[in-house]
């Protein structure tokens, strides 16, 4: 598995030890949502940043990856879904391993929800690329939430908590997760995770103080970082924001 934890620490900054991943996966599962212009711009621009990698779905890997600075890792998103679909939770294989490798990736990215009738097909997906992308020598980030008919509070602190645990029990190299505000339970199950915990960002939030201070907590908790997508991209200032949280998770240069 030498290739896996090489690739997986490239993920990470040497110094700090920590991981910002910047999410612009979104125009699959969302469309045209403020921001999205954004994407191809902000590819051009994450060189610059302190950022270690990018998700992106196959197609804008393969169209404008090559924008990407070499030293910034390409996370290829293989599950797909969008929401307009019925269900809304349900996420799909959109994309082989092979098939992410020849776009480029670094690594690959599968989203899992769990507690709803489709569970079982998505930790079938997630069986499959673990397998496949670890024969490649290829990490695997597993995005975990939960999502549909059992779930009540999606932030629940024990969901997250199970969420963190079920990735690192299913062989993910990476697991991420939102976070659920509450440090003593996440950082139990982050410290006791084998794998690096990052926290998600979610829907862009009234303001970025917010998203800093709990990305914050969720350090001090046991994180190892964060794969933030819209609260940066959304923003009136995406460069100017990637660079509040890249401080925020390695420090201040
Ligand atoms: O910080 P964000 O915008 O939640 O992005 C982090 C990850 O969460 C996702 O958006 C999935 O969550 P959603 O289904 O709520 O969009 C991924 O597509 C993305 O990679």
């Amino acid at each position: 598995m030498i290739g896996t934890t090489r690739r997986r620490a490239r993920l990470f900054d040497p110094e700090s030890g920590k991981s910002v991943i910047l999410s612009l996966d979104h125009g699959a599962s969302d469309g045209m949502i403020p921001g999205i212009e954004k994407i191809q711009e902000m590819l051009g621009a994450v060189g610059s940043s302190r950022a270690q990698g990018v998700v992106l779905n196959k197609g804008l890997a393969r169209s404008w990856g090559g924008n990407v600075d070499q030293r910034v890792g390409l996370v290829i998103q293989l599950s797909g879904g969008t929401k307009h679909g019925l269900p809304t939770y349900n996420k799909s294989l959109v994309c082989s391993v092979p098939e992410a490798l020849r776009a480029g990736a670094d690594a690959v990215c599968v989203h899992v929800n769990l507690g709803n009738d489709l569970e079982d097909r998505m930790l079938g997906d997630l069986g499959v690329v673990t397998d496949e992308a670890h024969q490649l020598g290829l990490p695997v980030m597993a995005v975990i939430y939960a999502r549909g008919g059992q779930i009540v509070n999606e932030l629940d602190p024990a969901l997250i908590g199970h969420s963190i645990r079920l990735g690192g029990e299913l062989g993910a190299d990476l697991v991420a997760v939102p976070f659920s505000g509450e440090s003593e339970s996440f950082g139990r199950a982050a410290r006791s995770c084998p794998v690096p915990v990052l926290v998600t960002g979610g829907p862009r939030k009234a303001s970025l103080d917010i998203v800093l201070d709990d990305i914050s907590q969720a350090l001090e908790a046991g994180a190892s970082g964060v794969c933030v997508g819209r609260n940066i991209f959304q923003h009136p200032d995406p460069i100017a924001a990637l660079a509040k949280v890249t401080e925020r998770v390695h420090g201040a240069k």
